[in-house]
């Protein structure tokens, strides 16, 4: 597959999922070099890398795995003296980044598993490989449990979900996004996954993750945010707030019927931003944390703390615009 069909896939949501997403974007890097042609000149073929990631980058805005990813990838790059040493760095940079995400959702799977209680009732919403692999890990363990699964309107990703559920045996309740709440009397639990989580510990992710956090507060059952650490989003240190994306009217409301509604405006966020006093831990490959140590996770595993995002953003400055 070239660079452009998978910017497409993301697009598309062929590919889809944080995680996923920030893989196949790496991948796609890697597989990008190979195709082009060795000039000698490193510079060239730095530009030429970074026009590629720009065009990843462009695909989904909210997802923060994929700017990180992508970052990990280029950061020594952009550094490398010679064609061969940024090709070298890049193929090791890619492969290490692909590796560890997937280590990484495995010894969340085994944390998260720890997390829940034989004969635990859990829900979870959209389709989240870090949410599932620690459900999935819980049954494998010989755990009795059940999962409500939320339908996702309007892509209904929870469809996904109950395949996985339904192939690995797992007792499942599929429910409409409206039923959230009467149906959390029946749940233990809430496994989700992220998109991105701020430096305040608030956790982005599918829209409606926000309002079964708040149902699963009244209720006062725990909710579990399962993240690999590069979906924390180093640049909300300096204030830079998350985007939530928006996509067509069109999935929500067919265009014929649209057309026939001057009057009706459709609004489809695909993703929402829970607060932290809703969150009860967040399982990273570093730990599990409690959501006011995000900057922590940025400093100690992204390495991005505040002064050398600083030190980023300041050198990104114009003379002009630094006066
Ligand atoms: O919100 C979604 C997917 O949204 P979309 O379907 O719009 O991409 C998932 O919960 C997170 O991406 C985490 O997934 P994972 O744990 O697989 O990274």
């Amino acid at each position: 597959m070239t660079l452009l069909q998978t910017a497409e896939q993301i697009q598309t949501m062929q590919i889809r999922g944080a995680g996923k997403i920030a893989r196949e974007a790496v991948s796609a890097l890697r597989d990008h070099a190979e195709t082009l042609p060795h000039t000698g000149d490193a510079s060239l073929f730095i530009r030429e890398m970074e026009h590629a990631a720009g065009i990843l980058l462009a695909t989904r805005p909210t997802a923060v795995s994929l700017p990180n990813a992508i970052q990990m990838v280029m950061r020594d790059v952009r550094l490398a003296r010679t064609e061969d040493a940024a090709r070298r760095i890049l193929r090791e940079k890619a492969d290490s980044f692909i590796w560890s995400s997937r280590t990484a959702i495995d010894r969340i799977a085994a944390m998260g598993a720890n997390h829940i209680p034989d004969g635990s009732v859990i829900m979870t919403h959209c389709n989240s490989k870090a949410a599932l692999g620690c459900i999935l890990e819980a049954k494998r363990q010989g755990k009795d449990i059940e999962v409500y699964a939320t339908e996702v309107r309007p892509w209904n990703q929870g469809r996904l979900t109950i395949k996985t559920l339904n192939d690995n045996e797992i007792p499942t309740t599929y429910i409409v996004d409206s039923a959230v709440r009467s149906m959390m009397k029946e749940v233990d639990l809430v496994i989700v996954g992220a998109d991105a989580i701020t430096v305040n510990g608030a956790v982005v992710n599918k829209i409606g993750t926000s309002q079964i956090a708040l149902c699963a507060n009244e209720a006062r059952k725990n909710v579990i945010v399962t993240a690999e650490t590069y979906k924390f989003a180093p640049r909300t240190i300096l204030g830079e707030l998350i985007r939530i994306e928006e996509r067509a009217q069109s999935e929500v409301l067919p265009d014929e019927i649209a057309a026939t509604l001057p009057f009706v405006r459709v609004k489809n966020p695909v993703f929402d931003v829970t607060p932290a006093e809703y969150i009860d831990m967040i399982i990273t490959e570093a730990g599990a944390l409690p959501p006011h140590l995000a900057y922590t996770i940025m400093r100690e595993y992204l390495g991005w703390g505040f002064d050398e995002l600083q030190n980023q953003f300041l050198g990104t400055l114009t003379g002009s615009e630094f006066r």
